[in-house]
């Protein structure tokens, strides 16, 4: 299902250094697994793809057929866990440039993103994108409070209004949210918007394979059905208390191992543009997840090969609190060669008639043994594909992996308390009532 490859932290960490935590691990799990961990009330995840095939999806898979007849385009408005899951998916699993070719190609609507920023040049950049098409809206928020997507919101719920008028705008609105709570379930009540649910017992980070992920995925024709089909076997392939048979508490365990040591950094390492919001979908899980009481290891990402001519330099040579976590994606969807052209003089004939994923992978494979060199442990996770299912079970894999870690840190993996901080500053900023200093 998934290959954990730590060829490259052996010098930096025994094996005794992992199987010492067995004992600690089995604790914790039988804490997860019976609910009584810090957080327990946000434990819904555990389990929430295998009920959520057993309860069946044919209701989101008929309101995104529904969507994808009439639309041109689906703006997906929302921020943090409402939106990088779905954004993740959709650059993993569908062509670079989707937005880019016909609709025919594509066989849904382009997608856009609003309410992950406060930025009036994107805004407006994205509505001159869309005049002219059939718009659909997916406003996305478990508190229904936040203030990037309530902004993002209104804003394009008032450019729906003057394309389509009061009543046909209320047909091209999704809310998703809170069951009873926040101002987004009360207005999406008194216009008749169609709804789905966030569960109460699923925060934001942990939210992709609940609506807030499928019902957008689904509109684009991701396969959501395969997605959930991974994630229910990686809860049985990463369910065991066993540290030798559950690959994800391996890799907490490790991470816990090299913060102790001083390796406080992390950074996910890929070779693909595709994984780009992947990584940036993981910061937010580990982010949130272990920082907090003065602990945890930073996440941070890159992209390979392009990165190795930026952050490259630091990576090697730079100041050594650094470790890495590679995922490799084994099979691409395209094969390209290197063409012949002898009269090029490029130095690149040796190459001619080679794979682009043969030597993309040379570089990863160089890039390990020179960064460990250079003193950064890493850790190689390995999946067989861009395919929906893999996809399920890496999303699984690290929610799982980031559970025990945060509990092996000792910390709430499931609340973010320091996130209201500089919103309340903002707030004071702002003059909303109510936040007067
Ligand atoms: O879904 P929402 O309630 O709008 O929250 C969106 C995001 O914003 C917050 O400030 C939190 O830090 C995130 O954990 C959350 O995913």
């Amino acid at each position: 299902m998934l290959k954990l490859d730590l060829t490259y932290t052996n010098d930096f960490l025994s094996e005794e250094e992992i199987t010492n935590a067995e004992s600690v691990v089995k604790a914790l799990h039988d804490d997860l697994v019976h609910k009584r961990t810090p957080g327990s009330d946000y434990l819904g995840w555990l389990d929430l793809a295998s009920r959520t095939l057993q309860e069946g999806i044919t209701d989101i898979l008929e309101a995104a057929k529904k969507i994808r007849d009439h639309a041109d385009a689906l703006v997906v408005v929302g921020i943090g866990g409402s939106y990088l899951g779905a954004r993740a998916a959709y650059e993993w699993v569908k062509p670079e440039y989707y937005n880019q070719l016909s609709k025919a190609e594509r066989g849904g609507p382009e997608i856009y993103f609003l309410g992950n920023h406060i930025s009036a040049d994107a805004v407006s950049d994205l509505l001159t994108v869309l005049k002219g098409k059939q718009v659909y809206v997916n406003v996305i928020s478990k508190s229904g409070t936040t203030t990037e997507p309530a902004i993002g919101f209104r804003l394009i719920r008032e450019w729906l209004i003057k394309e389509y008028g009061e009543q046909e705008t209320k047909g091209r609105i999704v809310a998703t949210t809170d069951a009873s709570k926040g101002a987004l379930r009360k207005l999406a009540t008194e216009e008749g918007y169609k709804t789905y649910v966030i569960p109460d017992d699923v925060g934001g980070r942990y939210s992709v394979l609940t609506p807030v992920g499928l019902l957008p995925l689904a509109v684009i024709g991701v396969d959501i059905e395969k997605l959930l089909q991974g994630a229910a076997d990686a809860e049985k392939a990463f369910g065991s208390a066993s540290l030798a048979d559950n690959a994800a508490y391996r890799y907490a365990v490790l991470r816990n191992a090299l913060y102790r040591k001083g390796y406080v950094t992390e950074i996910f390492a890929h070779f693909e543009p595709a994984l780009h919001y992947f990584a940036e979908w993981w910061k937010q899980l580990f982010g949130e997840s272990e920082g907090k009481n003065e602990k945890g290891v930073f996440p941070a990402s890159v992209g390979y090969t392009t990165d190795l001519h930026s952050m490259g330099q630091f990576v090697q040579e730079g100041y050594r609190n650094l470790f890495e976590t590679f995922v490799h994606v084994e099979n691409g969807i395209h094969n390209v060669q290197v063409p012949s052209a002898k009269n090029m003089d490029d130095g690149l004939e040796y190459l001619a008639g080679k794979e682009l994923g043969w030597i993309n992978d040379k570089a990863r494979l160089a890039t390990q043994s020179a960064h460990a060199e250079g003193g950064v442990p890493n850790v190689l996770i390995q999946v067989a594909d861009r395919s929906e299912y893999t996809l399920g079970t890496l999303f699984y894999f690290f929610e799982r992996a980031c559970a025990m870690s945060g509990l092996l840190m000792g910390v709430n993996p499931f609340n973010q308390p320091g996130v209201e901080n500089y919103k309340t500053k903002m707030f004071q900023l702002l003059g909303k009532p109510g936040y007067q200093k």
